[in-house]
């Protein structure tokens, strides 16, 4: 199938972008995975896709598969190409962009300096929601893991604070993140058996309250140069341990994301994401029928 699409990226997290508002191209998992091989196909760390609105008050659906060809239910360095495309594109012209993801609905805004700024949606940090399988622990122990860190045995007890960005986050606190070990325990922490649907895994190093570094061993894609829904959950799980304060430069190997979270008792306000997007070429290519 031959298909044009745009190499896009957001910190150094690097995308395709395609378009489906004027049909859907029905790729498979396999053609999906084939366009982010970085040796066989274009190469990117998720495959993004814009589709018409499915309603009133949405201007766009919003679709992310990872590298390995899953489907996400967030994206958020992508969420900031995503309206940086559909105005280049002349797909729209309105400012904010209203979008549907699979767990909601996100605003996307382009600012005078060419930065986005998303409103990422509220935290969950319900276990069931993330999910994190707690059903085997008694009511006590579950409840106790709901403030967190909890512990997870990997071939070491490691404490991570859990929650959800729409997609499932696992964060750990570290000294440094140029020595974590991101290579050994990211997988296994991506992998562990309390998410069944996989997870995220972050390693945080907080430089003072209002600026941390951090690394994102990705569901399904391995470690990217940055994660914007990472950024997210690593500054939410920081103010809620006192850690940070409530707007946070997160530095990262592609670049610097800011987030903000005005934190209350209820912890239910919106996280907002500030960063770059760039759009780096244009492409068309075939796109075998691998499965
Ligand atoms: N790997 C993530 C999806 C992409 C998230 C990241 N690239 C971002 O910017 O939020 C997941 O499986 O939930």
């Amino acid at each position: 199938m031959h298909i044009r699409f745009t190499k896009m990226q957001g910190a150094g997290n690097d995308f395709v972008v395609l378009d489906e508002t004027r049909g859907a191209l029905g790729l498979s998992k396999a053609q999906y995975r084939w366009l982010a091989d970085r040796h066989f196909g274009v190469g990117a760390d998720q495959i993004l896709t814009v589709r018409p609105s499915p309603g009133p008050g949405l201007d766009f659906e919003y679709i992310i598969h990872n590298a390995d060809g899953g489907e996400v239910e967030h994206c958020g360095n992508g969420a900031r190409c995503f309206v940086r495309y559909v105005r280049d594109k002349g797909l729209t012209d309105r400012n904010p962009v209203r979008v549907k993801v699979q767990q909601g609905e996100l605003s996307l805004r382009l600012n005078d300096d060419g930065r986005v700024t998303v409103d990422m949606g509220p935290p969950t940090f319900e276990l069931g929601r993330i999910p994190f399988n707690s059903q085997d622990l008694d009511p006590q122990t579950r409840g106790a893991w709901e403030q967190w860190p909890l512990q997870l045995t990997t071939d070491r007890q490691v404490l991570v604070s859990v929650l959800s960005m729409g997609n499932p986050h696992a964060v750990m606190l570290v000294d440094d993140v140029d020595t974590a070990p991101v290579r050994e325990w990211g997988p296994q922490i991506e992998n562990h058996p309390r998410f069944p649907a996989r997870v995220n895994a972050g390693f945080l190093q907080v430089v003072d309250r209002s600026h941390v570094r951090l690394r994102v061993f990705e569901r399904g894609t391995g470690e990217t140069l940055a994660c914007g829904t990472g950024a997210c959950a690593a500054v939410v799980a920081g103010i809620r341990l006192g850690l940070l304060d409530n707007e946070v430069d997160v530095q990262t190997h592609g670049g610097v994301l800011t987030i903000a979270w005005q934190d209350d008792a209820t912890h239910t306000a919106p996280v907002l994401m500030t960063g770059p997007a760039t759009t780096v070429f244009e492409g068309e290519v075939d796109v075998p029928d691998v499965d």
